[in-house]
């Protein structure tokens, strides 16, 4: 079979049967553009679902008990611009529920403003990925966020995230949507990242937010850092920072005592969105930053921002400090613009292809940090930026070529041993002929890796160990599943068995069937990949490719259902009350600008 490189072939430039120079029709019949954002796997889904008793293959562990939530964007009309990206679909919920060796599914679109404006009007209002210069004039002031990236349990709600606004809340038995959640009043921050991290030995939620000093999409240089106390639902040690450009910060490490952001080159330009064009654009000539900030009393002038060489960042695996205080931060940075529909704006640089994407590689890389390296003031035009003296480079560099790394969630901010992520592996037969170009990328495979003795909390280099083939260097143990040649994988999910150690439990992910355009669920044990699933559940449907998931044990579902009962001692989860600050401020400045019509004066509005 063919190298799998060398199989996805240039796309003819679709028509656009309801789209005139690319923009939707004011009267249109009901068409997504054909395009591969939606085809494939990726074409549209557009229901909401409930089924009982789903067909399984093999045995769910009977103890199993518990809800894996995933998301998934999913446009739910056609887009206004026939080139709408993946990433700007209305975020749906899937929740799989396991009990007793059962399955059950339900499957729900978070309502939020976007879709509830757009429910009403029947059609597609918000135009192109986080730039509202391209939406509907009547949808102007609207929170736009489609809540599509992640799904977060937090104190007996749902959160449905996207780092380009607030979080939504739903109701983890029923899936309905409560509404935008401001934590009861307390955070007006235009945007939250869709990667909170829940430290296991506090109970706090240690929140991020980037581009959120105005109303969110206006290319502000400000990020803060906040913490959301467990009991009581605080919010508390809020710290605002200069970063040296608006750029993306999709995640981050959270350790004992500090926080990481990484600041990928990828950047807003204000002015390119106002005349229609994307949110981001690639900066080949960019470095990779690193922000580091304490959790707590964290002020202005505390961050510390290191530089490295260009690179794109996936996802953390682990954070934690060692003993001499430095914090040493686990991720995947890929060596290329993983995000090729985001091109770079100097037309000269290359425009990276879906092709050029797939042979990127993407090394799991631990950086080491000092919180205290000497750093110097650096002024730009928008303030102060405090930036490390001396550049960084990566400790280890394990070539797990993987993405979506997941740990034992009880392990955030410690030493941890256990990592997955869903694994690209080139040299697996892929059928082309049945599949097509792999929608999403070729995550043929989920790997299992364990940092040896010696990466095992001291995250010491040793760049001079090689496997067995004398190459690559490994630095633990590789424990790889290869499922077929027409499948894929979507982002893997821990979940701990009661009483065990670190990494012992179970792995959960979704499986794309890129043949039958189905997908199932795989169950691991997670210790054994290699052994193949334990169980496998059928869904008698297609759902989307899907970002993050998380599971969660019954006995928290039901101890917050309680409490968050008619009664219970904190009663239902409220919704936002009020308009965000730059809802009030926008309006504001309308009403000021609005010249009267003749006839106007003394009317009540
Ligand atoms: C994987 C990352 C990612 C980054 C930004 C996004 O808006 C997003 O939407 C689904 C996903
Ligand atoms: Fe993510």
């Amino acid at each position: 079979m063919a190298h799998l490189h060398s199989l996805a072939p240039p796309l003819a430039s679709p028509p656009k049967p309801n789209y005139a120079s690319s923009r939707l029709l004011p009267a249109h019949p009901t068409k997504f553009p054909p395009t591969p954002v939606f085809s494939s796997m990726n074409a549209p889904s557009r229901f909401e679902a409930s089924l009982l008793d789903l067909e399984i293959t093999g045995t769910l562990p009977p103890s199993l008990s518990g809800t894996f939530f995933r998301i998934q964007p999913d446009a739910r009309f056609p887009p206004l611009f026939a080139d709408d990206i993946h990433f700007n679909g209305d975020g749906a919920v899937t929740a799989i529920r396991l009990h007793d060796g059962h399955a059950d599914l339900l499957h729900r679109y978070v309502h939020t403003d976007r879709y509830v404006a757009e429910t009403a009007a029947r059609r597609a209002l918000f135009g192109r990925y986080r730039n509202p210069f391209t939406d509907d004039e009547g949808v102007r002031g609207v929170v736009r966020t489609a809540s599509n990236t992640n799904v977060v349990f937090w104190r007996g709600m749902l959160l449905a995230m996207k780092e380009d606004g607030p979080p939504f809340a739903m109701d983890p038995e029923t899936l309905e949507t409560v509404g935008r959640y401001d934590f009861e009043g307390q955070l007006g921050v235009p945007t939250v990242a869709a990667h909170p991290k829940v430290d296991p030995r506090t109970g706090e939620m240690v929140c991020f937010a980037y581009e959120c000093g105005g109303d969110g999409a206006d290319g502000s240089k400000e990020v803060a850092v906040w913490t959301v106390e467990g009991e009581g639902g605080r919010v508390v040690e809020m710290g605002w920072y200069a970063a040296p450009f608006a750029g993306m910060i999709h995640d981050a490490g959270v350790s004992e005592n500090w926080v990481v952001l990484p600041l990928t080159p990828l950047k807003v330009d204000v002015e390119r969105m106002r005349r229609g064009g994307n949110k981001f654009a690639w900066d080949p000539e960019e470095d990779q930053w690193y922000g580091v900030v304490p959790r707590r009393g964290g002020k202005r002038e505390d961050i510390v921002w290191f530089r490295a060489d260009n690179g794109f960042h996936g996802h953390v695996a682990g954070c934690y400090e060692l003993p001499t205080g430095e914090v040493v931060l686990d991720l995947t940075v890929a060596d290329g613009n993983v995000f090729f529909f985001f091109p770079p704006d100097n037309k000269d640089m290359p425009s990276d292809g879906m092709e050029k994407r797939n042979k990127l590689n993407s090394p799991t890389m631990r950086w080491i940090f000092d919180p205290k390296a000497k750093k110097t003031a650096t002024e730009y035009p928008h303030g102060t930026v405090y930036v490390a003296d001396e550049r960084v480079t990566p400790a280890v560099q394990w070539r797990t070529n993987g993405e979506f790394s997941r740990i034992d969630d009880r392990y955030v901010t410690k030493p941890y041993r256990h990592f997955w992520q869903a694994v690209v592996d080139p040299t697996k037969p892929y059928d082309f002929a049945k599949c097509g170009p792999p929608a999403g990328g070729l995550f043929n495979c989920l790997g299992h890796y364990t940092w040896s003795d010696e990466h095992f909390h001291d995250g010491s280099n040793s760049s001079s160990e090689v496997n067995q083939d004398g190459e690559k260097p490994k630095f633990g143990s590789e424990d790889v599943f290869f499922f077929s040649s027409t499948t894929t994988f979507q982002e893997p999910t821990f979940i701990p068995k009661e009483g065990g150690g670190e990494g012992e439990g179970y792995l959960i992910a979704l499986l794309n069937h890129l043949d039958q355009l189905r997908n199932d669920i795989v169950v691991f044990d997670a210790q054994n990949l290699s052994q193949g699933p334990l169980a496998i559940i059928h869904l008698p449907f297609k759902l989307k490719l899907g970002l993050h998931g998380n599971w969660v044990d019954n006995r928290e579902i039901e101890a917050w259902k309680n409490r968050r009962a008619e009664g219970g001692d904190l009663g239902p989860v409220q919704a936002a009350k009020e308009m965000l600050p730059w809802q009030k401020a926008f309006i504001a400045k309308r009403e000021s600008e609005k010249v009267p019509k003749q006839g106007d004066e003394g009317q009540v509005v």
